[in-house]
């Protein structure tokens, strides 16, 4: 069995991390790791898992991870996790990071997008981004993969392929994204305030995301120049879920070329499923699960693509794509503990 601990274990995307474990057959999960919960039952803090981890969270160390810990997830908000990752990854621990510390090649576009010191530019460089569908060979001998974020997720797995194959004469890239409440994680006590979230639907950071650094770094690395975009994220009233709609122009593209795109990159990939025409992807089809749902459209009357993809942004956002990654570190089948269908309604 892999032995794997968890740091940051009783946040949202912990939580997830912890209840895939227990249903996956090669883990073994050997530590719980919380500040505020030592010494509590884990099932005593999140009831769904009732009679199902019974184990006791406790403060770890870092010094103090046993020798024999095959594989650490970081569960930390950013800023926090590089200052435990960093020291296991020095002792040679195999490191699977769910916050934006290693995302970002630059540590200079990480100082500045996330307004604080990147405490080893040499490690960041080593990092993998963690996107199985597209760096599964580093993936695999990786020490340290940096899980994406949940938008750049459910922007990239549509965009990528398109930008490879140099596909968008235009590279005018619009993303609309809406997520769910539970983006924002357990400890977000102003964004999660039902009377602010219930029947509201609010745009935020226009422009500004810290996503977007992120996106554009891997969208320019697969179109060989840089690439722009302008991202426009909003916050829903759902639990989970990210809906993506890209607008780009149609120059020059049709309908089955966008099909022969995405089959070329996709027809292995287990979690991508790309809708065939007449239909679009939405949330509740994805809740639950590793799937990507990827369908589109071409509008003659504006000239326009419009692509539309859905991910459950604490699964393929964030704990099940750390699953997978870590399956394809350890030579397992990627679908390995994560081969459910998504839950409905
Ligand atoms: N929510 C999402 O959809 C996604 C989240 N992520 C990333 O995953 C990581 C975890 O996110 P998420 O689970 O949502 O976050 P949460 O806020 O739900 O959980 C983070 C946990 O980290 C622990 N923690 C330890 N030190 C600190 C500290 N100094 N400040 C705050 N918390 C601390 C807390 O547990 P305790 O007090 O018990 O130690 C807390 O429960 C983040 O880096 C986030 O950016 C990535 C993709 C999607
Ligand atoms: C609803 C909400 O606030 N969502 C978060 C993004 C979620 C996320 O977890 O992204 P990271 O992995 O980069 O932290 C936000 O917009 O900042």
């Amino acid at each position: 069995m892999i032995k794997a601990g968890i740091m940051g274990a009783t946040g949202y995307t912990g939580a997830e991390l912890v209840r895939l474990l227990e249903l996956h057959p090669e883990i073994e999960t050997i530590f719980l790791d919380s500040r505020s919960y030592e010494g509590v039952r884990f099932d005593a803090i999140y009831p769904n898992l009732r009679s199902k981890v019974e184990d006791i969270c406790r403060s770890i160390n870092v010094d103090d991870v046993p020798e024999d810990t095959d594989i650490i997830f970081s569960a930390l908000p950013h800023r926090v996790s590089q200052s435990k990752v960093l020291p296991l990854i020095k002792r040679g621990f195999r490191v699977i990071d769910f916050s934006a510390d290693f995302r970002l090649r630059e540590a200079t576009i990480y100082e500045h997008w996330y307004e604080t010191k990147h405490l080893d530019d040499r490690t960041l460089k080593k990092a993998v981004y963690g996107l199985p569908e597209w760096y599964a060979d580093s993936i695999a001998n990786a020490a340290l993969v940096a899980n994406p974020g949940c938008f750049p997720t459910s922007i990239l797995l549509p965009l990528l392929p398109l930008l490879k194959e140099k596909r968008l004469h235009n590279k005018e890239i619009i993303i609309d994204s809406k997520t769910g409440v539970s983006g924002a994680g357990r400890s977000s006590s102003e964004v999660n305030i039902f009377s602010q979230v219930n029947e509201n639907i609010k745009a935020y950071n226009i422009g500004k995301h810290r996503h977007t650094p992120e996106i554009e770094q891997e969208l320019s690395l697969a179109a060989g120049s840089s690439v722009n975009i302008l991202f426009t994220p909003h916050l829903i009233p759902i639990d989970r879920g990210i809906l993506s709609t890209i607008v780009i122009s149609a120059e020059g593209i049709t309908r089955k070329d966008v099909e022969t795109c995405y089959e070329a990159y996709y027809e292995k990939a287990p979690f991508i499923r790309i809708l065939k025409e007449g239909y679009l992807p939405e949330t509740k089809a994805v809740k639950g699960s590793n799937f990507c749902d990827i369908g589109f459209v071409i509008d003659s009357r504006s000239g326009k693509l419009v692509v539309v993809s859905a991910i459950d942004n604490l699964l393929k956002g964030s704990s099940s794509q750390a699953v997978q990654n870590m399956n394809v570190m350890f030579g397992l089948d990627e679908r390995t503990g994560l081969d459910t269908a998504p839950i409905w309604p």
